[in-house]
Formats: C-alpha cells, sequence, structure tokens
C-alpha cells in the first residue's frame, strides 16, 4: 500500500518568513480520499460467442474486503484473472495499485498476492520448505514459520504438501499468497473444503490482514463468508455487477423488510412488515383470548443470502410464501 509521508516540521523554524507577521494558520483541508486499489470502468470481455464480462464498473478502496457473489458462469473468474494480469481484456479501463495489469511488471506482480481456486503447491516438498520457497520470489517476504503458524499449520510444517487434506492444502496455498505480504491479496473461493472451525479460524486470519492494512478481493459462494469478512459485496450477474453495498444494505430497505410468521388455526402463516412488533402485538391481542401464546412465532429479517438469491433472478416468495394475515 502506498502511505503518503508528510515531511515534519523544521524543529526552531515556524511557519512564515523571518519578520513578517505569520498568517493565520489556514482551515485544515480536508483529506484527500486514497485512491482506490482497483479501479475498473466498463470491463468487457468475450469468448468467442460468449459475452462473459459485460460492462463491469468495480472500485476497491485501500484496506476494504470486498467480496465478489454471483452465480456460476457469472464472469468473475474472468474478471478476476483480468485484475491479476492473467487474462487480457477486450475493453475497458483496469487499474490495479495504480497500473494497468495489461503491461504492469514483476514489480507490480510483487505487490499481489493470489489464492487462485486451483492449488499451486510444490506437492514434494513439504509445508515449510514451500513457503520458505515462495517467500525468496518477495523482496520483503513475511517470516515463513510466522505464515505457516498464521494458517495453523504448525503441526503440520515437516509434513509433504501432498500428503496433507483437502483443507490444509487450501491452507497452504493462502499461506504462499501472503508470504509475500501483498497490498493486494485476491481470494478464490478460499475455504472450499474447510471444516466449520478452520474456516472460523480463516475468517480471524482474514481480519488480521485486513487490520494490518491488506486490501482484499475475496470471490465465494458461501454467503456467510461474505457477510463475516466482507465491508462491501458486489453481485454479478450475467458479466455485469448487479447491485454493490454493505453486507447489511444490500438490495436496499425494501429487500430488507422483516417477516412475522405464525402458526393460527394448524395454519402456517407469514407476513412481511416494515412495523414487525405493531403485528406481533395484534397477534398478542388476537392470541390473549386463548392461552395468550402466538404459536410457532417468529420474527426474521431476510439474510444475506435471501436478498443475494433475490438479485441474482431466484424468485425469494418461494421460500417465503407471504400470506395476509386474517
Ligand atoms: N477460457 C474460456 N473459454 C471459453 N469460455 C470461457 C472461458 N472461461 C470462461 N468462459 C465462459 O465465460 C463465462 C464466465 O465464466 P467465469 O469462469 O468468469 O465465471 P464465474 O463467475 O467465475 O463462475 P464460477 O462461479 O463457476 O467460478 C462462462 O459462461 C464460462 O463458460
Amino acid at each position: 500500500m502506498t502511505t503518503t509521508r508528510t515531511p515534519a516540521p523544521t524543529p526552531g523554524s515556524p511557519p512564515g518568513s523571518p519578520g513578517t507577521s505569520t498568517p493565520a494558520a489556514p482551515a485544515a483541508a480536508p483529506r484527500p480520499k486514497a485512491p482506490p486499489v482497483v479501479r475498473v470502468r466498463d470491463l468487457r470481455k468475450r469468448y468467442g460467442e460468449k459475452q462473459a464480462v459485460a460492462g463491469i464498473d468495480l472500485d476497491i478502496d485501500p484496506g476494504e474486503i470486498v467480496a465478489v457473489l454471483g452465480p456460476n458462469g457469472a464472469g468473475k473468474t474472468t474478471t478476476v484473472e483480468i485484475l491479476e494480469g492473467f487474462r487480457a481484456r477486450d475493453a475497458g479501463e483496469v487499474r490495479v495499485l495504480g497500473e494497468d495489469p495489461a503491461t504492469a511488471g514483476r514489480g507490480w506482480r510483487a505487490r499481489l498476492g493470489v489464492v487462485a481456486q486451483d492449488s499451486r503447491d510444490q506437492a514434494e516438498l513439504t509445508v515449510a520448505e514451500s513457503v520458505r520457497y515462495t517467500a525468496r520470489y518477495y523482496p520483503d517476504p513475511a517470516e515463513p514459520d510466522e505464515v505457516v503458524a498464521a494458517v495453523g499449520l504448525s503441526a503440520k510444517a515437516g509434513a509433504r504438501a501432498r500428503s496433507l487434506s483437502g483443507g490444509q492444502r487450501r491452507r497452504l496455498d493462502v499461506a504462499l499468497g501472503i508470504v509475500g505480504r501483498p497490498e493486494l491479496l485476491f481470494l478464490d473461493e478460499p475455504t472450499t473444503g474447510f471444516d466449520p472451525q478452520a474456516r472460523r479460524t480463516f475468517w480471524d486470519l482474514v481480519n488480521r490482514l485486513r487490520d494490518g492494512g491488506t486490501t482484499i478481493l475475496l470471490t465465494t459462494h458461501d454467503l456467510a463468508e461474505a457477510a463475516y469478512l466482507a465491508d462491501r459485496v458486489a453481485v454479478v450477474r450475467d458479466g455485469e455487477v448487479v447491485a454493490t453495498g454493505s453486507p447489511e444494505t444490500l438490495g436496499g430497505a425494501q429487500a430488507r423488510v422483516p417477516q412475522v410468521s405464525w402458526t393460527a388455526d394448524g395454519v402456517q402463516r407469514s407476513e412481511r412488515t416494515p412495523a414487525p412488533t405493531a403485528l406481533v402485538a395484534r397477534l398478542a391481542a388476537t392470541a390473549a383470548g386463548t392461552d395468550g401464546e402466538i404459536t410457532d412465532l417468529r420474527v426474521s429479517r431476510p439474510t444475506l443470502e435471501d436478498v443475494y438469491l433475490g438479485l441474482v433472478g431466484h424468485d425469494p416468495s418461494a421460500a417465503h410464501r407471504t400470506e395476509e394475515t386474517s
């Protein structure tokens, strides 16, 4: 990440020329916003007849975790590979760490970390050897043993990569992706095959990387992962970004209306309402004549998964059929 240093004032030399009155200090100018780490405008890529990427716009600010979500074939991998400099684009403007990936050199590449879907470890090397070997490609790598510990593989440091379980191999992939201390880290479905505990440990690691200033572009089909990690999500469908926002606000208020469900006269009912408390009070008043309980009462807000499914064309009413109260 680019850090801007402001020259320290020279001791004993206040502002203003000697012998002149010192002008009043100007009001502090607003700090200029740091340029985005990733800037994409109208990105396009076609494979034969297939328009895989059809005009994507995306900005990622320094220190952000942005999750790119979308169904299979939406164009996520193609987009990420263009940002990584591994694939040529047909059209559009792309800046990654201030450079065009199509022409950027080795120095630029050393500032990126890539955890791709396909494992790239050296099967015959041990975990520790593999991380040490990869570290040599970077000008300012992290301490390899610390990286092995950070991904929870210390106990396997002497094991050959080919002997690791699927989840352990994935952790090794992550170790190889971060050992160069990247400014921008691409994580492509990083926790596929992780058990729940390993997944949570990995999320903690990603949060620590973000706290250390690493900017992260995450692609995942795991909506819980996106909700937990991402500052912002971008939903891609048919090669275009159809929505961006925080996991809490994506889709806008309309997509976030709470749902009250209950059972009355043996029939399951539900209603979406922006005022669930009032509805529950109404139901409680009705139930007061019986035993006072509202059977199977549940108040829920749409999850990120519900909102996502609505955005990519799945009919949410199939899952949450709304009925009017009688
Ligand atoms: N090398 C290629 N040659 C031809 N078509 C391709 C190629 N790579 C991808 N495609 C097509 O482009 C479209 C976008 O693919 P892409 O891999 O970018 O999607 P994705 O969103 O990453 O999907 P997934 O979630 O399955 O990884 C798909 O229809 C895919 O079949």
